[in-house]
């Protein structure tokens, strides 16, 4: 099996999909969230499937033995993009590439139970972006957005990689980052933290067993939007570099600004702990000039994770949760976010709950909307990694430093 990559997410400027990166889509999936589209692809490559495989797509749902031929050499990579939703018309012209080169078709072994009679190419599709841009997709593409809940996605795709995926989960503290093992057997209840554009907190009880508890909309979209107002900065990461060399001291009011240099110890709070994100900014002299946006973006990115870490761990300690998963992109990776989120759970909670992230953190969605492919044993294929085989979907799914 080849391994599989992550394609580079394509420039948000004008952009040629060239037929160089010609390869057999086949099941296609979209999240279009308020800021970002992500899409989640399967493609065959050069090499294609043998007959006995193309035999296999072809059956139902319910061919069992399709993880068997997977397992003997279904070739392939799962691709993982994104798209800023207000260049929506990349992700447009990037599907009519595709659908180029695949002869007008994005299903090569056949289409999903709903399309046979119409011939219609459905594609499945989760987030809010599915119901706002319907019209547009059918209208540029003939493409039907089968919709997916966006919940249920982001559920379906985080119990697929934690449960199939070695190495999917981690621990970040102090600059350490370590891989959790996760047992099977033992993975529910979890509190799912999914921080996009807003934020949903969803406790996860099992496969298709949860409920979204809570959400904050002071989120990534928060981040993004006061950060560009703030500092003028022109991306997400340019803001994200920003804040890596800032200091939130000089902006943050501190427990020690206020006690003299002191810690406040009968409450636990040392004096470097932040009393008031911002607090110092009430300065009658000094405007927004006077500060370096590097201390601004600091402030902010501490101020956003510390809260939405805070609401995390009170939403735990609510229904006795232990472990905390962080998805969404506003994680990326992302050093002091990761960090600021860990402090932010363990303060309180002592080690009774832990925060985790994920590798594939801003892909939930897409990857539980893939999933709900019914025909062709995309299905099976995804069950068969849950259920037995771990090493197929190392395989299939990218490396760390691949995103
Ligand atoms: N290149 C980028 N451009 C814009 N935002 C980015 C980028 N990379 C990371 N982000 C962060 O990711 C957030 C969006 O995350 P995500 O894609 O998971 O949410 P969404 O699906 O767009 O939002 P929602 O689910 O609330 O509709 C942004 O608000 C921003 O904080
Ligand atoms: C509205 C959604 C679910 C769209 O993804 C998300 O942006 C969100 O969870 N926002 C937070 C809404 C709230 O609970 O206050």
């Amino acid at each position: 099996m080849e391994s599989v990559g992550t394609d580079e997410a394509p420039n948000m400027g004008e952009r040629e999909f060239k037929s160089c990166d010609r390869d057999d889509v086949s099941h296609l999936s979209l999240d279009i969230g308020g800021s970002l589209i992500k899409m989640v692809y399967f493609s065959s490559g050069s090499s294609s499937p043998s007959d006995d495989q193309k035999h296999s797509y072809l059956k139902d749902g319910t061919n069992t033995s399709i993880g068997t031929s997977n397992h003997n050499g279904l070739r392939g990579k799962l691709h993982f993009l994104k798209f800023e939703t207000s260049q929506i018309d990349e992700c447009i012209k990037f599907i009519s590439s595709k659908l180029l080169q695949n002869n007008g078709s994005l299903n090569p072994g056949g289409q999903d139970d709903k399309d046979l009679a119409s011939e219609e190419i459905i594609i499945k599709a989760t987030g809010g972006g599915a119901f706002k841009f319907a019209d547009l997709f059918k209208e540029k593409l003939g493409i039907v957005l089968d919709k997916v809940d966006e919940m249920s996605c982001l559920v379906a795709g985080a119990n697929f990689l934690l449960k199939a995926v070695n190495h999917e989960a981690f621990t970040y503290m102090d600059d350490q980052k370590d891989y959790v093992q996760i047992n099977h057997k033992d993975l529910y209840p979890y509190l799912l933290v999914n921080v996009g554009s807003g934020v949903s907190m969803i406790k996860v009880d099992g496969d298709n067993n949860f409920e979204r508890v809570s959400g904050t909309s002071v989120g990534g979209g928060t981040f993004w939007g006061l950060g560009r107002l703030l500092t003028k900065c022109q991306s997400f990461d340019e803001l994200l570099e920003l804040s890596r060399q800032g200091n939130n001291r000089v902006i943050d009011m501190l427990v020690g600004d206020i006690y003299g240099g002191t810690d406040y110890s009968k409450i636990g709070l040392t004096s470097t702990t932040i009393a008031s994100s911002f607090g110092k900014a009430i300065s009658a002299n000094k405007e927004l000039d006077d500060y370096r946006p590097e201390d601004v973006a600091r402030s902010l990115l501490r101020m956003i994770s510390n809260n939405i870490g805070q609401i995390a761990y009170l939403n735990a300690l609510r229904f006795g949760l232990k472990r905390i998963f962080f998805g969404g992109f506003f994680i990326r990776g992302h050093a002091y976010t990761m960090d600021t989120l860990s402090v932010a759970v363990n303060f309180w909670s002592k080690g009774e709950a832990k925060a985790l992230f994920l590798r594939h953190e801003g892909f939930l969605g897409a990857l539980g909307a893939f999933m709900n492919y019914k025909k062709n044993g995309f299905t099976d294929i995804t069950h068969q990694f849950m259920e037995q085989s771990c090493e197929i979907a190392q395989d299939l799914v990218c490396k760390d430093e691949d995103i």
